[in-house]
């Protein structure tokens, strides 16, 4: 099906890739949907079937997550790894991969969302990518739903793998998603409040699936990743491609924390106290002035907040940072509810 691999083929783009060609795998069959979009079908297709989408490259410099899917799909062509649920395997931005940058005009992941409308080479991916995800959600149950979208932090992190949560008035955090979060061994996950019109709070919005950005440690060069820093994760991963994740054992949980506040740059004059190479999750305390957005003061409301993805030049309107604490959190009705501190 491919002359070199599902990711090395999507990344020459001095070669055509033959849509629509399919391979009868043990168990399955694979589809090349177009250049970068993959569908894998198990040979048994019922009600209780999950249809999972698993992204990755949708920023071209976090390469640990194109070696996992790319590991996976290799293994389902070779007949060693039989997948059970519906999947659709996404390699979002080749030209970013190839250009070892995180975009090329403007940041991919703040545009999946309908009216989203503007000239660049990144509106033209998000259009593509939401009707892909689109159809292949179309004919399914919505609690079977599920949409893993794998990233790479810039910076360090007190937590090397976490999630993120995206917001949405339905039920999609539920206790099998948070279930696969601590069987993953992801070391924590982080409650959106609001929308951020990212890969995975589309699929949640708009399709009521079980959705995360998972954050798979920190960028490197592709094959230059220690894949072995996220084998908890791998594993559940796969277990979760083929119906086994109640093999998986969860050996820790999860630290849940919820955002409190979304720092977003609206003036050319902003910056922050801390140093930009400070590690994601770093601790600030009630009070504490983390920076200034023109004339604003950005300050600490809750007993402590801990900076994640800080970055002081996105482009104005952008988020520069996400502030959060830890929450209590329980499941009611198997569905995850949680509330800030003094809330
Ligand atoms: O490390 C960083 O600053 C960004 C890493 C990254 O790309 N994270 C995602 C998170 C998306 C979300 O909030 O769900 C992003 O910024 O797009
Ligand atoms: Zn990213």
């Amino acid at each position: 099906m491919f002359k070199q691999s599902f990711l090395f083929d999507t990344l020459d783009l001095t070669t055509e890739m033959p849509t629509a060609a399919t391979k009868a795998v043990a168990g399955g069959q694979l589809k090349l949907i177009r250049r970068g979009v993959l569908e894998v079908t198990p040979s048994e297709v019922n009600e209780a079937t999950k249809s999972i989408v698993i992204s990755a490259g949708v920023h071209g410099n976090e390469t640990t997550p194109l070696e996992l899917v790319d590991a996976i799909v290799n293994d389902i062509l070779a007949g060693t790894f039989e997948i059970k649920e519906r999947c659709l395997f996404i390699l979002a931005y080749p030209k970013a991969i190839n250009n070892k940058t995180r975009f090329l005009d403007e940041n991919l992941n703040r545009l999946f969302y309908k009216e989203v409308a503007g000239e660049s080479v990144e509106v033209d991916i998000a259009k593509e990518l939401m009707a892909d995800v689109s159809a292949f959600f179309a004919p399914t149950p919505e609690s079977q739903r599920w949409h893993l979208d794998l990233h790479c932090a810039i910076r360090k992190s007190e937590h090397f793998t976490f999630a993120v949560s995206p917001h949405t008035l339905t039920k999609t955090r539920s206790r099998e998603l948070f279930s696969f979060i601590d069987k993953a061994q992801l070391d924590a996950v982080l409650l959106s409040q609001g929308k951020t019109n990212t890969f995975s709070c589309f699929s949640a919005n708009t399709h009521n699936a079980q959705a995360l950005t998972v954050e798979l440690g920190q960028v490197s060069p592709l094959g230059e990743n220690d894949l072995s820093l996220v084998d908890g994760f791998n594993l559940a991963l796969r277990a979760l491609l083929c119906g086994q994740l109640d093999t998986i054992e969860a050996t820790s949980k999860s630290i849940i924390y919820g955002v409190c506040q979304t720092l977003t740059r609206t003036q050319e004059d902003f910056d922050f106290t801390f140093d930009a190479k400070v590690k994601n999750f770093t601790r600030f305390y009630k009070g504490d002035e983390l920076g200034h957005d023109g004339e604003t003061t950005l300050t600490v409301k809750q007993e402590y907040e801990a900076v994640v993805f800080p970055n002081k030049d996105v482009a104005l309107g952008s988020r520069a940072a996400l502030m959060v604490t830890e929450v209590n959190a329980c499941f009611n009705d198997d569905y995850l509810e949680f509330s800030l501190p003094n809330s």
